[in-house]
């Protein structure tokens, strides 16, 4: 198959659905029709493309914790705890980490372990071992919609079975599953097998079946600025789109400061409209805010504020929903109660912050205009490298470093950018790499750095990167001098 952004042929999506199918013997049980008619039996309080839709038009944001154990009997358990105890909106199926890498007979032996030590051995929940009938069971099991949340760079077997198995929504996309999530996958691979996903996606649409799709939008989860991160949720959606994605909801990562989250929000809102408009996609667009993804402080109070002031930045930018961090963060995964707390906390923000939202102010339609020139100049570029076909032009970028991902694992990343925080917080660039801004911006991110170096005594330096990487675990947002 060679790279470029355009819908699979039913017959390049069949040639490649067949061999996948047999990757694990559950693939066996994928059947599409069949799938079709038991996902058009699910009631829509149970679609997650309805329930999204509904949120939307009241105004409300909707609170979605992480969640995944080995075994499917503790994890409806954990998912029932979550939505009766914790009162979640949406429910999170998360998978462990060697379905993520297609490593499902090390599943197994964990599943087996699991038993044998009456405790979860594996840190999510390996969706492709227990197969459609199992993750029927779920569903059957709770009252909201089902999400498969992971970091797959080849999640074609996994698509499959978790749409049969009555699961409305899937995370991930071939830029945002692999930068932060893999070392040596190329980018055109999980290009390639994202619009798998996306054209799958499409398929049940096509067959009166909606199906909610969610770009990952954090990336790495420290200090990306938010036209980095902008520009590949838009990228992400434009893909999606062409495979015939109707549902989609892109993210973004809390940074801390309000008026640069808000107008990151708002900004992805505005500008992903204008592209799927101007390519003449018909998309019903959500957004999902990430309570604050870099390192948490290990004390639980603390880490409740910082969980707090997540959601309440989520609530007054209007997203449509935000995903739940729990006072276990700096520990690991959560204990049940731990993350149903998390819940809690968020809801208890998000009611008292019910229809409230960040009023226009100079600050935030400057940064809002800042976010979008930003992520044009980097798009631009992308659209230009691939002579006008996107999927190249993102592999090009990426090889050129004109896309470039703070911190990211990925030897397919340039990794010559720098981000670090302003006087106020916000997330500036430190150092371009080979990003294209335009030199008025790259002045600007300098002169808002500069500031904040005359203000702590010292020279804008990498010392700033790694205090504000510490920062917000330490207790502050800005990474102060000692
Ligand atoms: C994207 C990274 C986030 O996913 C969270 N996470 C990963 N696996 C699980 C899990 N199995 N249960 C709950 N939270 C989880 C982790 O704590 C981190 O906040």
């Amino acid at each position: 198959m060679t790279l470029q952004n355009k819908r699979l042929t039913e017959e390049e999506f069949l040639k490649q659905r067949q061999e996948i199918l047999t990757h694990w013997p559950t693939g066996k049980d994928v059947d599409l029709q069949e799938a079709v008619d038991y996902l058009k039996k699910v009631p829509e309080h149970k679609n997650f493309a309805a329930k999204l839709r509904k949120a939307s038009e009241e105004g409300i944001t909707l609170a979605q914790p992480r969640a995944g154990v080995a075994l499917v009997d503790e994890h409806i358990k954990l998912l029932q705890y979550l939505q009766n105890e914790g009162g979640a909106d949406l429910l999170p199926n998360t998978i462990d980490s060697y379905t993520r890498q297609n490593r499902y007979n090390e599943c197994q032996v964990g599943i087996e372990e699991s038993i044998k030590e009456n405790r979860s051995m594996l840190n999510g929940f390996p969706v492709v071992n227990h197969g459609v009938k199992n993750c029927r069971k779920v569903l059957e099991a709770v009252e909201l919609p089902l999400q498969a949340r992971h970091g797959t760079p080849d999640a074609r077997l996994l698509t499959e079975i978790i749409h049969a198995g009555g699961w409305t929504s899937n995370e991930g996309g071939g830029i945002s599953y692999n930068i932060p999530y893999a070392k040596s996958v190329s980018l055109e691979k999980t290009i390639l097998d994202w619009q798998y996903c996306d054209r799958l996606t499409g398929m049940y649409e096509e067959m009166g079946v909606e199906i909610n799709r969610e770009p990952f939008g954090p990336l790495t989860g420290t200090l990306v600025p938010p036209s980095m991160s902008n520009a590949v949720a838009i990228i992400e959606g434009l893909l999606a789109a062409e495979q015939g994605v109707k549902n989609l909801t892109l993210g973004y990562g809390q940074c801390g400061n309000l008026v640069q989250d808000v107008a990151a929000i708002r900004t992805l809102v505005e500008q992903a409209s204008e592209y799927f408009k101007t390519y003449g996609y018909d998309i019903e667009l959500t957004t999902v805010f990430h309570q604050w993804m870099g390192g948490f402080p290990a004390d639980e109070s603390k880490a409740f504020g910082v969980i707090s002031w997540g959601a309440a930045t989520a609530a007054l930018a209007g997203a449509t929903k935000v995903i739940v961090k729990t006072p276990h963060e700096a520990m690991g995964i959560p204990t049940m109660e731990a993350n149903a707390q998390g819940i809690k906390a968020t809801k208890q923000v998000l009611n008292l912050l019910k229809g409230q939202r960040l009023t226009m102010s100079k600050e935030l339609q400057a940064e809002m205009q800042l976010i979008k020139a930003e992520t044009k100049c980097i798009l631009d570029k992308v659209f230009e490298l691939g002579k006008g076909d996107l999927a190249v032009g993102t592999v090009k970028a990426f090889e050129t470093g004109v896309m470039d991902i703070p911190f990211a694992p990925s030897k397919y990343n340039a990794g010559k950018i720098l981000p670090a925080r302003d006087n106020n917080g916000a997330v500036r660039y430190l150092e371009f790499g080979n990003i294209p801004m335009s030199k008025d911006i790259k002045d600007f991110n300098r002169q808002l750095l500069e500031a904040r170096a005359k203000t702590e005594g010292r020279d804008v330096s990498f010392q700033m990167v790694v205090d504000d990487i510490y920062a917000v675990g330490k207790g502050t947002l800005v990474g102060r001098p000692e």
